[in-house]
């Protein structure tokens, strides 16, 4: 008899291939399409958990090798685990530290074993094997736990990726005999398989073997430098061909059209550090494009950042103050910047929900295009 999964997905409708649904987890419901504030560090950076709540996030992220190197993950499970260290009581995904060892450690391995690496923190040696990454994920306590995954370069060769699929397949088996709670903590699969559609089904077959042991899909290997319009073929390629019955998550995509275009695949989840990256430096999404605040063509702009947005930033500051605090280098700058950008891309799949529970995103997804490719600001 197959186990009960701890994190379930309910299709609720259709729009042509974009999806309206409802993930349960052990912290809560999520309703789908949704976007994940990025809180790398146990923290959705200058933003409590309460604005969090308050700006309608349904579930953040955490991450695995950060939370190893600093504080540790034992001594997050002394506290409880993530919810409890960060005082946030919904849903958390944690990724399995693959990507970051890549992106941001130093004198890297791979070997059969897993990855050797320098801490970019103090230059210390590690290494991260399948059963550690899901031994952390599993002391923090995350709702969904991600494999242990090569994330191979953008644009990898084809003779690159191959025997990198079959390690990380051969990964994912180590991960679901490691894992300690998988009644209470779900496990995603990650597809690889870079640019190639053969390859993409190469690593889903491979994954599939092991299904019943997996609570959702992802996507990965992509936003890592492909052309777009690779990524989207891929997209439409491969995300329809994952269960239909268990949620889709594009990871590390959170530019606004490449969201319509993921959602209009069949991608239910996704996350980005964009928003509060950009934010900070003074970067924000408007209905008409991008932003750049501290432009000085916005020193007298008595103009909300965005005039149809809604948000607690846009109903009581304008343009003019926010540059006038990015100039001084006031945090607050940092943080409406931040506040807003979070608001505009839960927003953005609120409305994509909407839409496709009134069968018309495309129509949406269009008028969306047109307008943030206008660039009047
Ligand atoms: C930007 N483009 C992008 N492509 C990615 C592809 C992969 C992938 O194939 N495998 C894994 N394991 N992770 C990936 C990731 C990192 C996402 C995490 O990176 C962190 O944001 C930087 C964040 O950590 C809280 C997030 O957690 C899920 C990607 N990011
Ligand atoms: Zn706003």
């Amino acid at each position: 008899m197959e186990r009960k999964l701890p994190v379930t997905y309910e299709l609720q409708k259709k729009s042509g291939k974009a999806r309206a649904g409802k993930i349960t987890a052990p912290h809560g419901e999520i309703e789908t399409p949704v976007f994940m504030p990025v809180g790398t560090q146990a923290t959705v950076k200058t933003m409590t958990p309460e604005e969090l709540e308050s700006i309608g996030s349904q579930i953040i992220l955490g991450n695995t090798y950060h939370l190893y190197l600093r504080p540790g993950d034992d001594l997050v499970a002394k506290f409880g685990g993530l919810h409890k260290f960060m005082n946030w009581n919904k849903p958390i995904l944690t990724d399995s530290g693959g990507f970051q060892v890549f992106s941001l450690g130093s004198l890297r391995k791979i070997t059969e074993k897993g990855v050797e690496f320098r801490s970019h923190i103090d230059g210390s040696k590690h290494t991260l094997t399948p059963e550690k990454s899901i031994h952390i994920q599993n002391n923090l306590g995350s709702d969904i736990v991600m494999l242990f995954d090569e994330c191979p370069p953008g644009l990898s060769s084809r003779e690159y990726i191959i025997p990198s699929i079959e390690r990380t397949t051969r990964w994912a088996r180590r991960c679901v005999e490691a894992h300690q709670r998988p009644d209470e903590q779900g496990l995603f699969a990650i597809v690889q398989g870079g640019i190639y559609e053969d390859l993409r089904d190469k690593s889903l077959n491979e994954l599939s073997e092991m299904d019943s042991a997996f609570s959702g899909y992802a996507i990965g290997g992509l936003a890592v430098g492909e052309p777009r319009e690779d990524m989207y073929r891929i997209l439409d390629y491969i995300v329809e061909k994952c269960p239909e019955n268990k949620p889709r998550y594009l990871m590390g995509v959170g530019e606004p059209l490449d969201m319509l275009e993921a959602v209009e695949s069949g991608i239910d989840m996704m996350d980005c550090v964009q928003p509060t990256r950009i934010g900070r430096h003074g970067t924000v999404f408007t209905k008409y494009g991008r932003l750049v605040i501290k432009n000085a063509s916005y020193a007298e702009d008595d103009r909300p950042l965005d005039e149809d947005c809604d948000c607690y930033v846009c109903r009581n500051f304008k343009r003019g103050y926010i540059r006038h605090l990015f100039k001084a280098e006031e945090v607050l700058g940092q943080r409406l910047a931040t506040y807003h950008n979070l608001y505009f891309l839960l927003k953005l799949m609120k409305d994509a929900r909407k839409a496709i529970l009134e069968d018309r995103f495309k129509e949406f997804k269009d008028e969306f295009i047109k307008n943030y490719n206008m660039g009047k600001n």
